[in-house]
């Protein structure tokens, strides 16, 4: 394993208790030590999560096998046009993770310069989810021009569902919300709203790169419950320092099968800030030993998305009661996602939001 950091002042969190234990004490002590660890930034790397380091390595295997296609085979299965869902083939300049609108973005931390806003993700990436969700149907390349891959993302995609619901039981727990609540906050997280992402960030000649308006991805939080992020050893995804706004923690790559979990805007709002939406951003990193080129890097977040009528309604028991009232409001899972969606991606038609 390589990696040009060495340390990560974001704590890891060893999940094996949550994944093996059968003693309600135990779980519940650790339930509590992640709620903790993740209210602080929010986010924390997590080891012991029960995914082999060689299930990850078989993942980027097929996701680098993915984008080694020729481009019109990958545009076989456009990411559609307009406010739809995430699925599909999303080639490079289509994204930009931009933030909220134009006011909110001044009143960011971060890097954001003005222009920023302008500037488009150089990455290409393909979203896929559950066969069963009838609004977010995925959108597949002939499986002939990439025998296995639709198996075995799909296989990969219900490893992490489980995984999912394992980090989001042992969240609920840690968070001790009154239990009405927590029925319902886990009844709307089905797994069928749940998406996966590869993505390759190409490398790039040092020379082309406009550093204040070229990036893999500026900061930015995810419009999700929570995501688990996989990498490959390429660095570049670094996660705000919360008690040091506008300053980043690398989240690195010396333990290969660490995932990083950062919390999203619906979990943010449901606990009333506890566990706070975490800024994230992906950085170019500078070519090493002499290139003129970047590394390359692949990554593949798995975005964890309640039901799109589920009641995002700030709780204030538990957890919850310590934070400040007033600041979040109750709205669905759909509402907010749309409002997300109008400032991300270019080509956005008069199509209304199909969720
Ligand atoms: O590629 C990464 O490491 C992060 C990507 C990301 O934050 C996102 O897709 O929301
Ligand atoms: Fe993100």
């Amino acid at each position: 394993m390589t990696s040009a950091e060495t340390t990560s002042t974001i704590p890891t969190i060893d999940l094996s208790a949550i994944v093996q234990s059968e003693d309600p004490a135990v779980r519940k002590a650790k339930a509590i030590e992640f709620v903790e660890a993740v209210h602080v930034h929010g986010a924390c790397g997590i080891v012991g999560h029960g995914i082999s380091v060689e299930r990850l390595r078989e993942a980027f295997k097929w996701s680098e096998k993915f984008f080694n296609l020729p481009t019109d085979v990958k545009n076989k299965a456009p990411h559609p046009k307009g406010m739809v869902p995430h699925r599909g083939y999303s080639g490079f300049n289509t994204e930009k993770c931009l933030i909220y609108t134009e006011e909110e973005l001044a009143s960011m931390s971060g890097e954001l310069s003005k222009d920023s806003g302008k500037a488009l993700d150089f990455k290409e990436h393909y979203d896929i989810g559950s066969e069963e969700e009838k609004v977010h149907y995925n959108l597949w390349i002939p499986d002939e021009d990439l025998p296995g891959f639709r198996n075995f993302m799909l296989d990969f995609f219900w490893e992490f569902e489980s995984l999912s619901k394992l980090v989001l039981d042992a969240l609920l727990e840690g968070l001790e919300i009154d239990k009405a609540a927590t029925d319902y906050y886990r009844s709307i997280h089905t797994g069928h709203q749940n998406g996966i992402r590869p993505i390759h960030y190409p490398p790039i000649n040092e020379s082309m790169i406009d550093r204040e308006s070229l990036t893999w991805c500026p900061t930015h939080t995810d419009f999700t419950s929570f995501t688990l992020l996989a990498q490959d050893l390429a660095s570049g995804l670094e996660i705000e320092d919360r008690k040091n706004p506008g300053t980043f923690f690398k989240a690195t790559t010396d333990i290969e099968d660490r995932l990083y979990l950062t919390i999203g805007d619906h979990m943010d709002t449901w606990t009333n800030g506890y566990l706070p939406g975490s800024k994230h951003r992906v950085v170019i990193p500078p070519p090493k030993d002499g290139s003129k080129v970047t590394p390359k890097r692949f990554s593949m977040p798995y975005f964890v998305t309640a039901r799109h009528d589920g009641v995002l309604e700030p709780q204030h028991t538990g957890k919850a009661a310590e934070m400040p009232e007033g600041k979040y409001k109750k709205m669905t899972v759909a509402e907010h996602i749309e409002f997300r969606m109008k400032y991300q991606y270019t080509d956005i038609g008069d199509e209304e939001a199909s969720s």
